[in-house]
């Protein structure tokens, strides 16, 4: 029998990708403070990879047997990370930005066995590219409210002809990478 999976996230999507991916589950919430405030100079990638590991160790603590898996999004460009925006002028700040830019969204998961402790974590990366967009469809956009609580200010699911997927998995985008996820799986059932 496989242990079960616990879902150490508060994010709709990742529940309903995981529910598409036919995979049981259940949801425990890391405590707000489980992640810890953002290190200057710190590379996109490592810091996916921490507060995935910081979110999955928070509900570790308090589960006696199964798998906990954490995840962290953010988008990142030129270099510079593009996490939640604060309000709807950040929002607006990050779309000025990625309009008619490449850019990167990368997603960490992270799995905690208990009560063994094993533990297994990777980045997926996906490239995309906006379309230059207009002031108005920015606002238009930002009325939506649909920026609320997204990495980079965008979801690539609320408006798919605005971004082109150039590489990478479109799952990872949203917020859990399904193709990591299963291989990170696999290995854990070994
Ligand atoms: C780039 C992008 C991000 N997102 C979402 C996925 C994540 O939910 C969110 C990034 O924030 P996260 O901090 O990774 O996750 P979260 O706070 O929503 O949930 P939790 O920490 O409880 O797991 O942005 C989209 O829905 N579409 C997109 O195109």
């Amino acid at each position: 029998m496989y242990p079960s999976l616990i879902l150490a996230s508060g994010s709709p999507r990742r529940r309903e990708l995981l529910t598409m991916a036919g995979i049981p589950f259940e949801v425990v919430l890391p405590a707000d403070h489980a992640e810890t405030d953002p290190v200057a100079g710190e590379p996109p990638r490592a810091t996916v990879l921490r507060l995935a590991r910081e979110k999955a160790a928070d509900v570790a603590k308090r589960t006696a047997e199964g798998i906990v898996l954490a995840a962290d999004t953010l988008a990142e460009c030129d270099g510079l990370p593009l996490g939640k925006p604060r309000d709807r002028d950040h929002a607006r700040e990050i779309l000025q930005t990625l309009r008619g830019r490449d850019h990167t969204v990368l997603s960490a998961i992270c799995l905690w066995r208990r009560p063994e402790d094993f533990i297994a974590q990777d980045v997926a990366e996906s490239h995309l590219r906006m379309r230059m967009l207009s002031d108005e469809e920015i606002e238009s956009y930002l009325d939506t409210g649909l920026w609320e609580g997204k990495a980079g200010a965008f979801g690539l699911q609320d408006r798919i002809d605005w971004i082109e997927v150039v590489s990478g998995s479109q799952s990872n985008v949203v917020g859990l990478p399904l193709e990591l996820l299963a291989i990170l799986l696999m290995n854990f059932h070994e």
